[in-house]
């Protein structure tokens, strides 16, 4: 079996090195820069508890080099997997299945779903349909990640909790193909439950991610500050609130309450959220897929999201004066254009 993970970072160099060490699995790494002169002189390492796991395996940056595979997976940050959308087809050959392995709304959301957005298209995470189009949304298998890792010197990964990532098909069928890289999955270690409402599953961890990543961003706290802090907890239960009204409307089934998932994030400990790292890095913030895309599926079923627009106005303006989010000029507007004579 063929695996190529596309963006052998936190989470897809954790799944490449664990994955490399089973039988009959040939594992690609999409890499870059000084990370991947990295694995290609020392193997890529993964310290995970008191062991170091290296694997030696093909990496590069060019995806032309590897041919077609069974399984990407695509361990990009949201944004990144938008723009290389035309790298990926070389690795595609006619049933090879790409495994969205990320947080926040996926491209493929509305496919297939039984309802009246069928095959809708989301623009704020998929502009111009670019990865509808070239990759196909019949190839898509739905990931959740649970687990948190961080690259901490290039080469290495750190492994700092869990082991679960959930698949489905967006069809909810339990396919061939999702249980074949479950069965991988499980052999390398991973808990990798085949899920028949992926959605749900996607929901429930994007339901922290819409508000606690970006009030850690915007205040510098941790998971277990901004759950617990009678004002960010607030806050955090508002937007959820509205989310939940969203995914509601949309069929989406939210199996723990808001207060026990608020727990839940509480219990994590001192985390840094992803986007916190981000902003500290100075790398790009994954605000669109996380809560852009929410604000659209709420105009969509035409709620209001007042908690939610104030958060992403004031992270989106954030990533913007920090050189971390685009800026479009014709959104922006110019002073002179607001002035009323
Ligand atoms: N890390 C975590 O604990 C968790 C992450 N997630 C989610 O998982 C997804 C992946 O996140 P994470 O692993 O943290 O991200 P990382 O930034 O650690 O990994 C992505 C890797 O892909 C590389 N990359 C980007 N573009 C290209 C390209 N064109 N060619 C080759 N390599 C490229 C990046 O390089 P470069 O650094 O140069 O950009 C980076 O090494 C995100 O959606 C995130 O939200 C979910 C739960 C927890
Ligand atoms: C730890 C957690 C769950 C915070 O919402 C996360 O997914 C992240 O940091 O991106």
């Amino acid at each position: 079996m063929k695996v190529c993970i596309y963006g052998a970072g936190a989470i897809g160099g954790y799944l490449g090195v664990e994955l490399a060490q089973v039988e009959g699995v040939e594992v690609s790494l999409i890499a870059r820069g000084s990370h991947l002169a990295a694995i290609r002189e020392n193997g890529l390492k993964l310290d995970i508890g008191e062991e170091q796991h290296v694997a030696k395996v093909t990496a590069t940056d060019d995806p032309k080099e590897l041919g077609p595979q069974d399984f990407v997976i695509v361990a990009l940050k949201t944004h990144q997997a938008w723009e290389i959308a035309d790298q990926m087809v070389p690795l595609l050959g006619p049933d090879t299945a790409v495994v969205t392995c990320q947080n926040g709304v996926p491209w493929w959301y509305f496919h297939g779903v039984d309802n009246a957005y069928r095959n809708l298209r989301l623009n704020t995470v998929d502009p111009d349909d670019r990865q509808w189009d070239l990759i196909g949304p019949q190839r898509a298998i739905g990931c959740v990640v649970y687990p948190a890792t961080e690259i901490t010197a290039p080469g290495v990964i750190k492994h700092t909790y869990g082991n679960k990532f959930a698949i489905g098909e967006p069809d909810g069928s339990i396919s061939e193909r999702c249980q074949r890289l479950s069965e991988v999955l499980e052999k390398a270690g991973f808990k990798a439950p085949v899920l028949p409402n992926i959605r749900d599953e996607i929901w429930l961890k994007l339901w922290g991610n819409l508000c606690f990543n970006p009030i850690s961003a915007l205040t510098r706290a941790t998971l277990d500050v901004v759950a617990t802090d009678p004002g960010t907890r607030a806050l955090s239960r508002n937007m959820m609130e509205e989310a939940q009204r969203i995914g509601a409307r949309l069929g989406v089934h939210f199996r723990v309450d808001v207060e026990r998932r608020i727990n839940g994030a509480a219990r994590v400990g001192a985390h840094r959220t992803s986007m916190l790292q981000d902003l500290e890095k100075g790398r790009q913030l994954e605000i669109d897929a996380l809560l852009t895309a929410v604000q659209e599926m709420g105009r969509l079923v035409d709620l209001q999201t007042p908690h939610i627009d104030s958060v992403l106005a004031l992270v989106q303006q954030l990533g913007r004066t920090q050189g971390l989010y685009p800026v479009f000029p014709e959104e922006a507007g110019s002073p002179e254009s607001l002035v009323v004579d």
